[in-house]
C-alpha cells in the first residue's frame, strides 16, 4: 500500500489484516494515554445548610466526564469506550438517573464537590477490581486508572477531583 495521501479516490484496495499490517503492527506506541468517555443523567436535589435557592428540591441535567488512562494493550486500546459504559450502565447510572440523589447517595450534601469524590471512587474501584470484562477478546491495557472526573451541574458550573488529589487527601 502507498502512504503518500495522493489525490483523492474512491479507495479499491481495502487494508487486509494478516497481508498488509499483521497483528505485531497493531500497536503504534507505549506511552501512557488518556481516554474520556461523557454521560449525563437527569436528577433531583437540594442542599442543606444552604441559603438560596438551592435548599429547595430542584432538577438538573448533569455531565460526568471520565478521564482514564493506560498504556494502550497490543491492538492499541487502552480501555474500550464499550467498557467504560458499561462501569457507568450498570454500576452508576442507577444511582443517579432520574433519582432523588439525596436517598440514593451515600449520606452527604450532594454538591458538585461531594459527588465527584463519589463517582471517581466507583469508577476508580470498578476499573481495579476488573468487574466487567464484556469485551474479553480485546483485554484492557495494565495500569488503567482514573485520572480525573468532572461534574456538570449546570452548563457553567461544574467541580473536578483529580488522582492526585483523591489518593493524596
Ligand atoms: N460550589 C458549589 N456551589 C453550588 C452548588 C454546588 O454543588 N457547589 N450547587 C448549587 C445548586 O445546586 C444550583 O442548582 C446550581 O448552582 P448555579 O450554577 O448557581 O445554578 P444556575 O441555574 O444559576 O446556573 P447557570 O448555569 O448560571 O444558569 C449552588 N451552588
Amino acid at each position: 500500500m502507498n502512504h503518500t495521501p495522493g489525490e483523492f479516490r474512491i479507495i479499491d484496495n481495502l487494508q487486509r489484516f494478516g497481508e498488509d499490517i499483521q497483528r505485531d503492527e497493531l500497536k503504534y506506541h507505549n506511552k501512557r494515554v488518556l481516554v474520556c468517555k461523557e454521560f449525563t443523567f437527569d436528577a433531583a436535589h437540594h442542599l442543606h445548610a444552604y441559603e438560596g435557592k438551592c435548599k429547595n428540591l430542584h432538577g438538573h441535567t448533569y455531565k460526568a466526564v471520565f478521564g482514564i488512562s493506560g498504556v494502550p494493550n497490543d491492538i492499541g486500546i487502552t480501555v474500550d469506550f464499550g467498557e467504560i459504559k458499561d462501569i457507568w450502565k450498570d454500576l452508576i447510572e442507577p444511582y443517579l438517573d432520574h433519582r432523588y440523589l439525596n436517598e440514593t447517595l451515600p449520606k452527604m450534601n450532594t454538591t458538585a464537590e461531594n459527588m465527584v469524590a463519589w463517582l471517581f471512587e466507583q469508577m476508580e474501584q470498578a476499573l481495579q477490581g476488573s468487574i466487567h470484562l464484556k469485551h474479553e477478546d480485546i483485554p484492557c491495557s495494565n495500569d488503567i486508572r482514573t485520572e480525573f472526573v468532572r461534574l456538570y451541574e449546570t452548563p457553567t458550573s461544574y467541580a473536578e477531583a483529580r488522582r492526585e488529589w483523591m489518593l493524596s487527601e
